[in-house]
C-alpha cells in the first residue's frame, strides 16, 4: 500500500519552499512577508457569529453533527475523552520544538519530496507572499527527526505525539461514523471504516511566532484541508477564522478543551458537496506566539473516494442524486491538490 509520505513524493519542492525564516532574528516584518491586503483582515471579522458547539454525549449527536457539517462544515467538540492532560503534554512538547534555536530546527528540515519535518507550509508555493508559521509534520512515528532535534532528550517527544495521533484516529473515526449515518450507505459502501490499516493519517505542529507587525502578516492563507476530516486543537490564543458563505471570515475563539472539527475535501466529495469542506486562514490577532496541532484523517489512499449514498430511484427528495464528482483515489486526489490548491475540487467536477 502506499502512503500519504509517497502521495507527496512525485510534487518535490526547492529549498526557498521549505526553510522557514529566522523569526527570532528579525525586528520588522520584511517585504517578502507583507501582506498587502491584511490590513483589513481584523474589520471583516463576524465578532457576533459563532460556529456551533457540540457535545459527544448528547443522545442527538449524530443529527447535530450532520447539520453542523452541511451548514458550517466546522464545529467545536466537547467531551471528546482526550484527557487534558494528553493535551497539555502535547502542548508542552510543541513549544519545546519550536523554542529550539533555528540552526537546530533546520537538523529536522523536510526532504524536497518528503512530507514529514520542519518546513514552512505546503500551501506556500500558491502564494506570492510567505506566511509568519513554521510548521512539523508527523506521520506514525517522529523518532528520526526527534533524535536529530534531541540527541539525549527525543523519547519523551515520540511517545506523546504517537499517544495523541492513536487517541485522535480512535476519535476521527468514531466522527465519520457519526456523519456518515446521515447519509444512507449500504454496508459495503462504509467496511473500509475503522478497519485495521483503512487510514492514512497525519499529525501537523503549528507555531505562528510573535510577529512585530501582526496585522501586515498572515499566519496560514486561505485553504481547505485535503482530509475527510480535520481535528484541531489550538492553544489559548485565538486567530483561526472559516469563512461562512454570506457573511465572510468568523473567528473560532479558543474554548478550553474543546476541539475543533472540520470538514475536508473528501468527506465534501462522499456526501456529494452536501458537507461543506469548509475555507479557513489564520491571521496574527495577537502579539503573542500561537500553536496549534490538526491531525488529518483520510482513507487510505488506494482508496477510491466517490459520492455515496446517491439511489437510483426517482424519489422527491433530489438532494444529490445525480453524482457532482468523478471517481478518485487518495493519492491520486493528493497529487490534483498538490498542483492545483484552491482548483482541486473543481478538476474532478463531472
Ligand atoms: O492553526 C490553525 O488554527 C489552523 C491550522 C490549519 O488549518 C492546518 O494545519 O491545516
Ligand atoms: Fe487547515
Amino acid at each position: 500500500m502506499s502512503t500519504l509520505s509517497e502521495a507527496y513524493r512525485d510534487h518535490p519542492l526547492h529549498l526557498h519552499q521549505i526553510i522557514p525564516l529566522d523569526f527570532d532574528s528579525v525586528r520588522a516584518v520584511p517585504d517578502s512577508h507583507v501582506w498587502p491586503e491584511s490590513g483589513e483582515l481584523e474589520s471583516n471579522d463576524h465578532h457576533w457569529l459563532s460556529i456551533p458547539t457540540i457535545d459527544l454525549n448528547d443522545p442527538d449527536r449524530a443529527k447535530l453533527i450532520g447539520h453542523a457539517c452541511e451548514t458550517w462544515g466546522v464545529f467545536q467538540l466537547t467531551n471528546h475523552n482526550i484527557p487534558l492532560n494528553l493535551l497539555n503534554e502535547v502542548e508542552f512538547e510543541i513549544k519545546r520544538l519550536f523554542s529550539l534555536p533555528a540552526r537546530q530546527k533546520l537538523k529536522a528540515l523536510r526532504s524536497p519530496g518528503g512530507a514529514i519535518g520542519y518546513g514552512i507550509a505546503r500551501i506556500s508555493p500558491f502564494f506570492n507572499k510567505y506566511m509568519w508559521h513554521e510548521g512539523f509534520t508527523i506521520m506514525g512515528s517522529p523518532v528520526d527527526h526527534a533524535m536529530q532535534l534531541w540527541p539525549n532528550g527525543y523519547q519523551r517527544f515520540c511517545d506523546v505525539m504517537e499517544d495523541y495521533q492513536k487517541k485522535m484516529e480512535e476519535l476521527a473515526t468514531t466522527l465519520i461514523h457519526l456523519i456518515l449515518q446521515n447519509i444512507s450507505m449500504s454496508e459495503e459502501e462504509t467496511k473500509w471504516l475503522g478497519s485495521p490499516g483503512g487510514s492514512s493519517t497525519a499529525l501537523q505542529l503549528n507555531s505562528y511566532p510573535n510577529c512585530p507587525d501582526p496585522h501586515r502578516a498572515m499566519g496560514l492563507a486561505p485553504h481547505t484541508d485535503t482530509s475527510l476530516l480535520t481535528i484541531l486543537h489550538q492553544s489559548t490564543i485565538s486567530g483561526l477564522q472559516i469563512f461562512k458563505e454570506g457573511f465572510g471570515w468568523v473567528l473560532v475563539y479558543p474554548t478550553n478543551g474543546a476541539l475543533v472539527v472540520n470538514i475536508g475535501d473528501l468527506l465534501h466529495i462522499l456526501s456529494n458537496g452536501r458537507f461543506i469542506s469548509v475555507l479557513h486562514r489564520v491571521i496574527m490577532k495577537e502579539p503573542k506566539q500561537r500553536f496549534s496541532v490538526a491531525f488529518f484523517y483520510c482513507p487510505r489512499t488506494d482508496f477510491h473516494v466517490f459520492p455515496l449514498g446517491l439511489s437510483s430511484g426517482d424519489e422527491d427528495d433530489d438532494h444529490g442524486q445525480v453524482p457532482l464528482y468523478r471517481s478518485v483515489s487518495v493519492a491520486e486526489y493528493v497529487g490534483i491538490k498538490s498542483k492545483n490548491l484552491d482548483k482541486a475540487l473543481s478538476l474532478i467536477r463531472i
